[in-house]
């Protein structure tokens, strides 16, 4: 070996790189000191072994892979492996570059390697890859886009986590400025976001707006400037964070707040909230408009009346304490208008348990409140007259009972029911009948003393409570003496508007007045206006203008009268009445005719006289169907006796009713009566009472001229016991004047009544109307009737009133037996 090849063996065998050589059996024939200490073996122990002899299997299976790859290929190779050797603890790695070596053929005949541990190196590589796929990972963790850009918005580098937020491809990006990616608006808040950066460094908070595929999207940015190294132009990284859920919850709050806005504002309850210091923090328009701003001002900032700023603070004082609290007052601090009325509600505010503040509601109910008054008002009070009514009397009469017996102290009730009230009413109307009711009204008032009462029941009736009357001996002498006050008082006389012209006329009016005490036993409230009323009744009997107690006989004719009043309204329906006849005569005692008289067959009573009903039917009303009936009945036996020659002739006179007459369809009845039965119109006469004539006589003359129009005549009933003048006779289209029975009865022993019928008679004829004696009982009353010019009769000279068929069975007979003298039989009345 020469010199120059023992240096270079030296210098490899010292080299501090691993050096081997190995033969093609993969055994070691050269090893460097190194090597040695690598392995921590000496040379000896290494020589002439295999690498299976000093590696574990798997990588001395891979080494001598290797080998032989280099040996058979003649090429050079460079691996890595690790290691395992007993100079480290753990396996290390080398960087193994593998020679082929030649032999004087040519051949390749050894393997050298160089073995070099790179271990160190490897370990900061792996380092650094963990570091880098750390990194990777927390990047892929950032749902939000990131964008690398310059000054120009140029992107050099992104992060984008959902490609379904971009407007172009990511792959797309990079070269290219944001003004030719993003929609102009979006790109100009980028671009003030970036400048704005470049300015201070960073920029947060701007928000830009998508369109994209699914919709728009929201995304806010954030910016930063990187550092830059050196005079790298700036960088910046922008990181755009997707808030459209964000952004729809925010809208959807907004619009929710401004319709709880537009609602607290547009409801008509005033709102408004204090905070702890009593400072308004909040309020609504309704507020505003009536009281101005309250925002920043406490209640004695507000400006309001110093007793309202009391009133409030108190209650607020309570609503701080926890309270809720209801309230309704009248406020006169108002802005503007008169003062009005508000229903308040105010309760603490609390968030977790703390009250921080109070919040009110204010309702303006003085419209309500005005109808309370007016519902109550109307409930309780005559509209017309503004007494209370019936309802309340009947409370406050409730109350005077209890309380009178209570104490032993008497009272009385007084019922006052104006006279002919109706009369004033259809001759001057209505409005002047209300004009009476008010002054009445006011009247009342004046007569009575404070603590007692009047009231309305309806109609022209009115009530008096009078309380703590004294004693049982003298209340009743009290009673009077108020009641006869009230009398005189409304006997004064009263100046009322009538007609259209409002032309002032004086009334003379006057009223009945029933008096019932109470407090010495215990009475109902109920029982008292029945007895009151029984009383009035009875003043009204008594000739009206009167006053009139209480008593229990009274008590009784009522009951009588209000029972025959239930069996009056079935009577109709049941068939029990019934028509008689009583015949009328002429001068030569011949039957002209006859007058109907109606009958009650009372199942317990027998035969009613009308006397006692007709009164009763024509207070309810009944007289207008049981007149009908009668008519009816009378129409169809005209008809019946038309078919019949020897009683054709007959007329019949009909009882009619002042209330019947006056039904405005009265006139079309009786037409069509007389064509559904066929009677003769000109055998039909009406029998009207002077009290029927009298009222409205214009109208009564106008009726009556439309049913004479049809052939009907008339005979004026009871001529000369009422008022009537005779201005209006000759005004009226009668035929007939009929001689009430008063005067016929005493004719002969009364100077009056003969001189009464005398007149009448002479009226009569000087009218050219037939006059009529009804009553005639004699002969001696016939002649002097005739002997002074009346031609017609009717009595009981000549018959009795009497079912049809006796009074046709007393027609024959007067036929057949007609004698000048005693040809008149005695009817007999079925009763
Ligand atoms: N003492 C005496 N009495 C005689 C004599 N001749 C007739 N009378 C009675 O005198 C009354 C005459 O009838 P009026 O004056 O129309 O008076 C009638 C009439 O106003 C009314 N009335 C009777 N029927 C009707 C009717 O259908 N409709 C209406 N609205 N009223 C009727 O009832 C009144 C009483 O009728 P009645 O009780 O039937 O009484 C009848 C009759 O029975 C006599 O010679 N001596």
């Amino acid at each position: 070996m020469s010199d120059e090849n023992q240096q270079l063996r030296a210098a490899i065998d010292h080299l501090q790189t691993p050096i081997y050589i190995k033969n093609l059996d993969g055994r070691y024939i050269y090893v460097n000191d190194m090597a040695c200490s690598t392995l921590a073996l000496s040379r000896s122990e290494v020589l002439g072994k295999r690498d299976h002899d000093l590696f574990p299997t798997d990588i001395a299976d891979r080494l001598c892979d290797i080998d032989r790859l280099v040996a058979t290929s003649g090429q050079a190779n460079t691996s890595e492996a690790y290691i395992h050797s007993r100079m480290f603890e753990e396996a290390h790695c080398f960087l193994s570059i593998k020679q082929p070596l030649l032999g004087d053929d040519g051949q390749v005949n050894a393997v050298a390697g160089i073995a070099v541990d790179i271990d160190e190196r490897k370990r900061k590589e792996n380092e650094l890859e963990a570091l880098k796929n750390r990194f990777a990972a927390t990047l892929q963790a950032i749902p939000d886009l990131m964008f690398e850009l310059d000054l120009d918005g140029r992107y050099h580098a992104h992060h984008v986590p959902r490609e379904d937020w971009m407007v172009v491809r990511p792959s797309k990006l990079l070269g290219r400025t944001i003004r030719e990616v993003l929609p102009a608006p979006a790109a100009d808040v980028c671009y003030q976001a970036l400048q704005e950066a470049f300015e201070h460094g960073f920029s947060i908070g701007h928000q830009y707006r998508l369109d994209l595929e699914r919709g728009p999207e929201w995304f806010e940015l954030s910016v930063a400037q990187k550092a830059s190294i050196g005079h790298e132009a700036p960088r910046f990284i922008a990181l755009s964070r997707h808030i459209t859920r964000r952004k729809v919850a925010e809208q959807a709050l907004q619009e929710s707040e401004s319709l709880l806005r537009a609602i607290v504002d547009n409801t008509p309850v005033a709102y408004w909230a204090r905070d702890l210091d009593g400072r308004c923090i909040m309020e609504n328009a309704v507020v505003v408009k009536f009281v101005g701003s309250q925002l920043g001002k406490t209640l004695e900032e507000s400006g309001w009346h110093q007793e309202e700023v009391k009133i409030w603070q108190e209650q607020s004082r309570r609503a701080y304490a926890g309270e809720v609290v209801e309230v309704e007052y009248e406020s006169h601090s108002l802005l503007h208008g008169t003062p009005r009325v508000f229903h308040v509600v105010l309760s603490p505010i609390r968030t977790g348990g703390d009250i921080v503040g109070i919040v009110g509601f204010s309702q303006d109910i003085t419209e309500r409140k005005r109808h309370e008054e007016r519902i109550h008002q109307l409930a309780f009070f005559d509209p017309l007259t503004l007494l209370p009514n019936r309802r309340l009397m009947f409370d406050r009469l409730e109350h005077a009972l209890a309380t009178s017996t209570r104490h032993h102290r008497m009272g009385a009730l007084l019922m006052i029911d104006l006279d002919h009230f109706k009369e004033l009413n259809d001759t001057h109307g209505h409005t002047t009948g209300d004009g009476l009711l008010v002054e009445v009204a006011a009247r009342l008032g004046r007569s009575i003393r404070q603590g007692d009462s009047t009231a309305r029941l309806g109609g022209d009736e009115f009530v008096v409570i009078l309380e703590d009357l004294g004693g049982t001996l003298t209340s009743p002498v009290q009673a009077a003496a108020i009641a006869t006050k009230i009398r005189d008082a409304l006997n004064q006389p009263f100046h009322l508007a009538a007609g259209p012209q409002g032309e002032v006329i004086t009334y003379h009016c006057s009223a009945s007045i029933g008096v019932a005490m109470f407090g010495d036993v215990v009475t109902s409230a109920t029982e008292l206006l029945r007895r009151v009323d029984t009383a009035m009744y009875q003043a009204k009997a008594a000739g009206r203008n009167t006053l009139c107690f209480f008593d229990p006989a009274m008590q009784a004719a009522a009951n009588a009268r209000s029972a025959m009043n239930a069996d009056l309204h079935e009577a109709l329906g049941l068939g029990q009445f019934e028509l008689h006849y009583q015949v009328q005569m002429n001068e030569q005692r011949q039957p002209i005719g006859a007058e109907t008289l109606l009958r009650w067959r009372h199942p317990h009573q027998g035969m009613v006289s009308p006397a006692s009903f007709i009164a009763l039917a024509e207070d309810t009303g009944l007289i207008v169907p049981l007149g009908n009936w009668v008519l009816e009945t009378a129409c169809r036996q005209l008809a019946t006796w038309s078919k019949h020659p020897e009683l054709a002739q007959l007329s019949l006179a009909v009882n009619v009713s002042a209330r019947q007459f006056r039904q405005l369809s009265f006139t079309d009845q009786v037409q069509q009566l007389l064509v559904s039965t066929g009677a003769p119109a000109s055998k039909l006469k009406l029998e009207l009472t002077e009290s029927t004539l009298i009222e409205d006589a214009d109208a009564v003359v106008q009726r009556m001229e439309e049913l004479q129009a049809l052939g009907i005549r008339f005979s004026l009933d009871d001529f000369g016991t009422g008022y009537s003048s005779l201005a209006y006779l000759k005004r009226l289209p009668l035929t007939q004047l009929k001689i009430d029975q008063s005067f016929v009865r005493d004719l002969l022993t009364d100077h009056n009544d003969a001189a009464i019928v005398k007149t009448i008679i002479a009226l009569g004829n000087s009218l050219g109307l037939d006059v009529i004696a009804e009553g005639v009982e004699t002969e001696a009353q016939l002649a002097f009737l005739a002997e002074h010019g009346c031609r017609q009769y009717q009595g009981y000279l000549f018959g009795k009133p009497v079912p049809v068929a006796a009074f046709e069975a007393l027609l024959m007979t007067l036929n057949t037996h007609r004698s000048p003298a005693k040809s008149c039989l005695h009817g007999h009345d079925a009763e």
